[in-house]
């Protein structure tokens, strides 16, 4: 038997990327809502009541009221907003955090799936306090670069429609220090500090880069650029999404933010020196860092591979 699966906000840009995807799958009948009622809350109750898993691609105002509309319903939810992903009664959705974790997802009805940016810091950063390396003080320092969908529909049109403008090179924003993604960074990695965090968006659909600088001498025992990496490698070792690449690899010189557009897998690179360390993660913000990332946890939760044999892989 086909999973009926609903997309609430299928007109989105999370939204569409997961219906590409899933409209390809035998194993899958999406559940469609007419055009005109996209919004009408006694349409959408319908729908939620006929799914088996919903995914929410809304802004977070509409996700919470969603939610609410469920409620009574079999249906199991995964929000890509912001809105539940610390929430009590939600699993944040990044498997790759621990075996129990993937087992959380596995058997929960209410996934929150991680932010865009948040995916690229978590994934260097709770590995390695997890494994006693980083302490949980450390003041992490981030800078992320992506491309101009993880604003959604209406940056795209800004960026589409006003090409010429001063929308051509890397703008930096989150300036007063309250990204919305702090939060869930803090929380799911353990760190008893706030990041400063430095979001950057640049001229260029989709893909992002997350890099955080280490002064090793600031991390418990000292350890070496290669000692940092083995950390990561052991902890990613048969992940099928997350790939540590080979120390040594630089990429030539040159590490392109949207070298992993399109894909639905995550990179990650460690360089520099035994005192001056880089880390960077690379992924899709539309990949991993959200339709990708929320097709995984729909694939976890129905007991399917999580990996590349249902997503899209480098
Ligand atoms: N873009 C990205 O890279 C990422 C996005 N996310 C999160 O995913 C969610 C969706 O973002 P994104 O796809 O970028 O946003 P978009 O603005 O591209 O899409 C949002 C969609 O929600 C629809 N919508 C708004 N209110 C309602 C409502 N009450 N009922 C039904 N539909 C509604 C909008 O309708 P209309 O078409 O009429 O405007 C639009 O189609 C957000 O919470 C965002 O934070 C998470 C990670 C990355
Ligand atoms: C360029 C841009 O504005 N990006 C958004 C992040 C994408 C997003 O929608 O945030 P979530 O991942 O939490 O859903 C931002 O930084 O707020």
């Amino acid at each position: 038997m086909k999973t009926k699966i609903f997309i609430d906000g299928h007109e989105g840009t999370t939204g569409l990327k997961i219906h590409e995807r899933l409209s390809l799958r035998d194993d899958i009948e999406l559940i469609s809502i007419a055009e005109e009622l996209r919004k009408d809350p006694e349409e959408i109750r319908k729908c939620m009541a006929a799914a088996d898993i919903a995914f929410l691609c809304l802004p977070d105002a509409a996700a919470r009221e969603a939610v609410a509309l469920a409620e009574g319903c079999d249906v199991r939810l995964i929000d890509t907003s912001t809105a539940h992903r610390t929430e009590p009664g939600w699993i944040y959705g990044f498997p790759e955090l621990s075996v129990q974790q993937t087992a959380q997802i596995a058997g929960s009805a209410r996934v929150g799936n991680p932010g865009c940016h948040a995916s690229g810091v978590i994934a260097i950063v709770q590995p390695l306090v997890h494994a006693g390396c980083m302490p949980a003080d450390y003041p992490v320092s981030a800078v992320s670069i992506t491309g101009y969908s993880g604003g959604g529909k209406k940056m795209i049109r800004q960026y589409e429609e006003d090409k010429g403008s001063e929308l051509y090179s890397p703008r930096q924003y989150g300036l007063s220090q309250k990204h919305k993604h702090l939060k869930e960074i803090v929380t799911i990695c353990g760190l008893t500090q706030l990041p400063i965090f430095s979001p950057v968006v640049d001229d260029y659909y989709s893909g992002m880069e997350v890099m955080i600088p280490v002064f090793t001498k600031l991390l418990k025992g000292c350890p070496s650029a290669e000692a940092i990496w083995q950390i990561l490698a052991d902890h990613y070792e048969g992940c099928p999404l997350v790939h540590v690449l080979p120390f040594g690899e630089d990429k030539g010189g040159f590490v392109g933010a949207d070298a992993m557009s399109g894909f639905d897998d995550m990179e990650i690179m460690v360089a520099g020196n035994d005192e001056r360390v880089v880390i960077t993660s690379l992924f899709d913000n539309l990949g991993k860092g959200a339709s990708g990332a929320a097709i995984q946890n729909m694939n976890i939760m129905l007991g399917l591979d999580s990996g590349t044999g249902l997503s899209l892989s480098k």
